[in-house]
């Protein structure tokens, strides 16, 4: 250590006076205090910086193991014997003899779910059925998200109130006149671009329980359990009258058939049935509105794009110029805002941008002001914003093709 200080080369002359020798060694220190705050600055960005792609990374990782697992399947555990233990599988109701291991036999009992793999040994005891439930639903009663936080797709919004907000509202009408009342609507267009927003405004409007099942959490969970979770999505929503279900990813359900036969496809296909069959059954289905969306329209099985399934396919596009204008002056409504903020110009650079990019464009924006101390937010901020934006989508896209190659 002090080896490193007696090579130091010192700010000051040898001949120096003792004055000019402690000014010149302050001077050193206030640039070295500097560099030092400055690298502090860095260090901090660095390992936060760090710490997202950390995340990113375990979460591409879990995401690629799961892809590869193969998948298990669902059984009741009906007895346990001293051959061992007899379970009958879901979908098929076939029985059948597990043996397992003394561990295993300590940990279940007659009517507990379990996971079991392609030769019928019980991998897990399965958690209570209202916790799958709870994972693959999401229930909120009236949710908080009203048309004018919509921006950008009116035309949209028209064609989906019309649809579904006047069965939901006075279903005696349709009773009256005679006719079915429209069942549903499909939106379907890019990522972020208010399809989630749309039906839960329609849900507000109406003071109807929103319900949103996600299509590939269905699928990805266990063999057999899809088709029970669709029967069981419209139970509740018959149960919770008048409700909004919203079938997001649905084509990850109503994909359209391959030529592989895997045990797979033959569980999204049960699935996709269950929900064909809830569709048509309208008229036990009582007060309820079926919005679904997908961004992948192009995948979708004809099957369930059959009239008297979905009355209205909507697409929703991104925003134009002016609709991104809009979006911006909705999500910066309650931001502390610079006077020379030019929403019209801010649509202009943005022209590439979806409904959540612009709102991820805010939060950052805001972000950069508290960087620089400040708590009002200026056009550079939200320019930056965008950049930053724009290069973390692009570093997103690389890690994913590099984590699946
Ligand atoms: N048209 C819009 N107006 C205002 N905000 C929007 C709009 N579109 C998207 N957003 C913002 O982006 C977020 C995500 O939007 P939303 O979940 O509705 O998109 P989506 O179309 O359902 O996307 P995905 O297909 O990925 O499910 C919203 O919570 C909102 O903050």
């Amino acid at each position: 250590m002090s080896d490193a200080v007696d090579d130091v080369e010192m700010p000051y002359d040898e001949n120096a006076s003792q004055q000019e020798k402690v000014e010149a060694l302050r001077e050193r220190l206030e640039v070295l205090e500097g560099q030092n705050e400055e690298m502090r600055d860095k260090l901090l960005d660095a390992s936060a910086e760090n710490n997202k792609y950390q995340q990113k990374l375990e979460r591409l990782t879990h995401e690629n193991k799961k892809l590869k697992q193969s998948p298990l399947f669902v059984a009741t555990v009906q007895e346990l014997t001293n051959e061992g233990i007899v379970i009958k599988q879901h979908g098929n109701n076939q029985e059948a003899l597990t043996e397992v291991t003394d561990e295993t036999r300590g940990r279940v009992e007659p009517d507990d779910r379990v996971a079991v793999n392609n030769s019928l040994s019980i991998v897990k005891v399965l958690d209570d059925e209202t916790d799958v439930r709870a994972r693959v639903m999401q229930v909120e009663h009236k949710p908080d998200v009203g048309y004018a936080d919509i921006g950008g797709i009116d035309e949209q919004m028209e064609e989906v109130r019309e649809t579904v907000e006047l069965p939901l509202k006075s279903p005696e009408m349709f009773d009256e006149v005679g006719i079915d009342p429209p069942s549903g609507v499909l939106l379907y267009g890019p990522p972020g671009t208010g399809k989630t927003m749309l039906a839960k405004a329609v849900a507000n409007q109406t003071d109807a329980t929103f319900i949103k099942m996600a299509g590939s959490e269905l699928v990805h969970k266990f063999i057999g359990e899809g088709a029970k979770l669709v029967r069981d999505l419209f139970e509740l929503a018959r149960q919770s009258q008048p409700a909004v279900i919203f079938i997001d990813e649905i084509d990850a359900i109503a994909a359209k058939r391959t030529e592989s036969k895997t045990s797979g496809d033959a569980e999204v296909q049960r699935t996709m049935m269950q929900l064909l069959s809830e569709m048509d059954g309208f008229d036990e289905r009582g007060n309820i509105s079926i919005i679904a969306a997908t961004n992948r329209f192009d995948m979708l099985d004809r099957a369930i794009l059959r009239p008297g399934r979905f009355d209205r396919l909507i697409e929703v596009p991104k925003p134009d110029a002016e609709g991104r204008e809009m979006i911006f002056q909705i999500h910066t409504r309650s931001m502390n805002v610079a006077d020379g903020v030019d929403y019209e110009a801010l649509a202009e650079v943005a022209d590439d941008a979806s409904g959540a990019d612009i709102k991820a464009i805010c939060t950052e924006a805001g972000m950069f002001a508290i960087r620089d101390d400040r708590t009002e937010v200026r056009m550079e901020d939200f320019e930056q914003a965008w950049e930053k934006i724009q290069q973390e989508s692009d570093a997103d896209e690389e890690a994913v093709s590099k984590t699946f190659a």
